[in-house]
C-alpha cells in the first residue's frame, strides 16, 4: 500500500535534489536517475528519459524491490541498480545516480582496474561510518553495459562482501551513490565527486 502524501514527499525532495545535481553539471541531457525507499517493501525512482533537472512529482514511479512498476508510468531503465540496492541494505533510504564528469573520465582513466581506493584524504570522514583521514574506503568499478540485470547481480555479489562500501563507478558511465537518507546521499557524492578529483589532478601531476 503506497502512502499517496509521503510518495509526493519524496518526489518534491527527489525534484529538488536533481535540480542541484543538474546545476552541478552531473546529470546532463536526461542522465541520472534518482530513488528513496517507501517502505520495506517498495521505492521511488525517476520516471525514464526526464530531464534530471526538470523533474515534477508525476516524474516518479512506485517500485517494488524487483524493479516492477507498482502505479503508473516507465520507471527508470535502471531501476534493478536501486531496488537490488534496497533489498541488500534495509537501512538504505535513498540511492543517486549521476553521470558527473569526474566518475565517467576516472573509471575510464583507470582502465585496468576494478578498484579505486581513496586513503589519506580528510574528507573521507564526509562518509557515514568513516572517523579518520587513515581509512581506506574502496570504491568498485564495474564494466558498462546495456544489461542491467546482470550489472545488478555483479554489484549484489561485490556489496555481499564488501557491505561497507558507499558507492560504485561503472566504467565510462557514472556513479552509483546510496546513504540512509536522501541529505547523507547527497553529502556522500558531493565527498566522493571531489575525491575522484583529487584522484584525477594526482593522476595528472604525476604523469
Ligand atoms: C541519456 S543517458 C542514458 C541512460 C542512462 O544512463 C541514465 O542514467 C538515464 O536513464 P533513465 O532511464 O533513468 O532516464
Ligand atoms: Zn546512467
Amino acid at each position: 500500500m503506497i502512502d499517496s502524501k509521503y510518495f509526493y514527499q519524496q518526489a518534491i525532495a527527489l525534484a529538488a535534489a536533481g535540480d542541484e545535481l543538474y546545476q552541478r553539471g552531473w546529470v546532463p541531457a536526461t542522465s541520472g536517475n534518482f530513488s528513496c525507499r517507501l517502505n520495506a517493501d517498495s521505492a521511488i525512482v525517476t520516471a525514464s528519459g526526464k530531464h534530471k533537472g526538470r523533474l515534477n512529482p508525476s516524474d516518479f514511479i512506485a517500485v517494488d524491490l524487483k524493479a516492477n512498476a507498482i502505479s503508473s508510468g516507465k520507471p527508470s531503465a535502471e531501476t534493478a541498480l536501486h531496488t537490488q540496492l534496497y533489498a541488500r541494505f534495509s537501512a538504505i533510504g535513498a540511492v543517486l545516480h549521476c553521470h558527473s564528469p569526474a566518475a565517467t573520465v576516472l573509471s575510464m582513466a583507470l582502465a585496468e582496474h576494478n578498484e579505486l581506493t581513496l586513503e589519506n584524504y580528510e574528507l573521507l570522514k564526509a562518509f557515514d561510518g568513516v572517523d579518520t583521514h587513515a581509512a581506506r574506503v574502496r570504491i568498485p568499478i564495474f564494466a558498462n553495459t546495456q544489461d542491467i540485470n546482470a550489472l545488478a547481480l555483479e554489484a549484489d555479489q561485490y556489496l555481499a562482501a564488501h557491505p561497507l562500501c558507499p558507492a560504485y563507478l561503472i566504467r565510462g558511465h557514472g556513479v552509483y551513490c546510496w546513504a540512509k537518507d536522501l541529505d547523507s546521499c547527497m553529502r556522500n557524492l558531493e565527498a566522493l565527486d571531489f575525491l575522484l578529483h583529487c584522484e584525477l589532478e594526482k593522476m595528472r601531476l604525476c604523469r
